[in-house]
């Protein structure tokens, strides 16, 4: 008779799962609460301590952790000296090991929990079988997932011996331990303060099959990081329209920044990971939509919208009139909703934004061959940070629209331009190889908007030489926000003086590449 061990946590499906091995002439043998589980639904089924003559002991922290249970996983059955062993030692083999493990990241996922609550989480015994199986699977099967539970019973029921399935669950079971292990690491890392440890660990599980990647001849997916993060694309709700692409989750999560670095009422819009208009209200998000909206009407077009308040009806109503890909937001009211999805292509996605303190740390960008790790930009200027550096100082409502500025300047590609008035852009120069060319490019965007005053730029990074700042004051900028610290700095300062312009130095520079 083949005998199976079973140990769940998550004890969903396993009663059927269990009459499903019995009927395949399977002895179960089981751990305190599974043993419970199955004895009260009338699986016939063996306490392990019955295998293992020694009782489960130290609350559980050892109960499976035993030579009756590992050399019975782990014994060759082609090897006679093993099975030799396995006699004289009156040791039985186990055929199939199914486990899931103590629910550590769902305990560190809540509120409060100490580290003794999370430590008392970490599974050990669990994890060991699933090794002791996985190596041989030549011989044993191994099930951490209620998911292949049908597909095992059906591969034990056509009596034909599956090795490539049983080498599939024990590839599959690596990874789940590994994963496992990469979230305790991570936790106990944390609690230790080691930004960067001497290996990164990192699991990410399978979200969502992606129809190609950046272009139509790549292949992609999306997988979700395995550390608890709600403040992601993977975690939104999509409400309506076709799934996103890969195109799509980069550029949603690039507005998902801009807007969570505002607590006012905010709506940035995108293209390819740039925004081309952004705006704020003091109170009311249509009037943020209406800036985000008038600030570049023409690119916004097939644009992805981020909005961190909820979209109404009114909002919904101008949104139909254009072709947007994406809007992400808390939540639609109902006649938004109605609205928008009589639109087949826009695809609306709900998040909860409150969580946006909680995302993700650190960044990772990979280049062949490597990781790089750094810490998100979520630095946020501050008007106390600000040195004048100019002769005239910036009126309260220039240090409003600097401050503005700055907010949207470090979400666009280096080298990174930004024209604006108090809360709504109106010129965007990205990602172009000179300061001067990305100069040009916002204030020829600049020039299709209304009269706007006042009316500012900002830098990502410093001025390498003053033409851009003559260029700047030559088209009506009348402030400019940088971060100072090129050696050339003084000429910046003195072509803002010979025109009578302003400008602060923030000591802050926010390169993105
Ligand atoms: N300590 C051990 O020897 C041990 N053996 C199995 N477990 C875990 O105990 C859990 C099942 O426990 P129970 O059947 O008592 O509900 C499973 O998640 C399993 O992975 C163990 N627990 C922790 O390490």
């Amino acid at each position: 008779m083949k005998r199976a061990l079973i140990s769940v946590s998550d004890k969903t499906g396993v009663v059927e799962f269990a009459k499903g091995l019995i009927a395949n002439d399977f002895e179960i043998i089981s751990t305190g609460g599974t043993y419970k589980k199955l004895q009260e639904n009338g699986v016939k089924v063996t306490e392990i301590d019955e295998v293992t003559k020694f009782p489960e002991i130290l609350d559980g922290r050892v109960k499976t952790l035993h030579p009756m249970v590992h050399a019975g996983l782990l014994a060759k059955r082609d090897n006679p000296e093993h099975m030799e062993t396995l006699k004289k030692l009156n040791i039985q083999t186990i055929d199939l090991v199914c486990v899931n493990l103590y629910p550590f990241k769902e305990t560190i996922s809540k509120d409060d929990v100490t580290p003794a609550q999370a430590i008392e989480q970490i599974d050990i015994g669990g994890p060991s079988m699933i090794r002791s199986a996985s190596k041989n699977f030549k011989s044993v099967y191994v099930v951490i997932d209620a998911n292949d539970y049908v597909t095992v019973l059906e591969s034990i029921k056509s009596a034909e011996d599956d090795v490539i399935l049983r080498r599939r669950l024990a590839a599959k079971a690596f990874r789940h331990t590994a994963e496992y292990d990469s979230i305790i690491a991570h936790y106990l890392t944390d609690l230790n303060g080691d930004e960067f440890p001497d290996v990164e660990v990192l699991g990410y599980d399978y979200h969502q099959e992606l129809r190609y990647g950046e272009n139509s001849h790549q292949k992609a997916a999306f997988y979700q990081s395995a550390m608890p993060t709600e403040y992601s694309i993977a975690s939104a709700k999509q409400l309506h329209g076709k799934e996103l692409s890969f195109n799509n989750i980069k550029d949603a999560d690039a507005a998902l920044r801009i807007v969570s670095d505002f607590s006012q009422p905010c709506v940035a819009a995108l293209k390819h990971m740039n925004p081309c208009g952004v705006g704020v209200d003091e109170t009311d998000i249509y009037q943020a939509w209406r800036k985000a909206y008038t600030a570049d009407t023409m690119s916004i077009f097939g644009g992805i919208v981020a909005v961190n308040r909820e979209v109404t009806k009114e909002i919904a109503e101008e949104m139909h009139k254009i072709f947007l890909e994406i809007v992400i937001a808390p939540s639609f009211s109902a006649e938004a909703l109605e609205i928008l999805e009589a639109k087949k292509n826009i695809r609306l996605l709900t998040l909860d934004f409150s969580k946006a303190k909680d995302a993700d740390k650190h960044e990772y960008v990979s280049v062949m061959g490597g990781l790089l790790v750094q810490e998100r930009d979520t630095t946020v200027d501050q008007l106390s940070e600000f040195k004048v550096v100019t002769d005239k100082t910036p009126t309260a409502e220039e240090m409003k629209a600097l401050l503005f500025g700055q907010q949207i300047v470090k979400h666009v590609k280096s080298n990174a331009i930004v024209i604006t008035t108090t809360d709504k852009t109106l010129g965007i120069g990205a990602g172009q190889m000179n300061r001067i060319g990305s100069v040009k490019i916002a204030i020829e965007q600049e020039e299709l908007a209304d009269e706007h005053a006042p009316l500012i730029m900002a830098s990502d990074a410093f001025f390498p030489m003053d033409d851009c700042v003559q260029y700047a004051a030559e088209h009506k900028i009348t402030a400019i926000v940088q971060p100072g610290g090129s050696i050339k700095d003084q000429d910046s300062i003195d072509m803002a003086n010979k025109y009578g312009i302003a400008m602060v130095f923030t000591g802050r520079r926010h390169f993105k590449h």
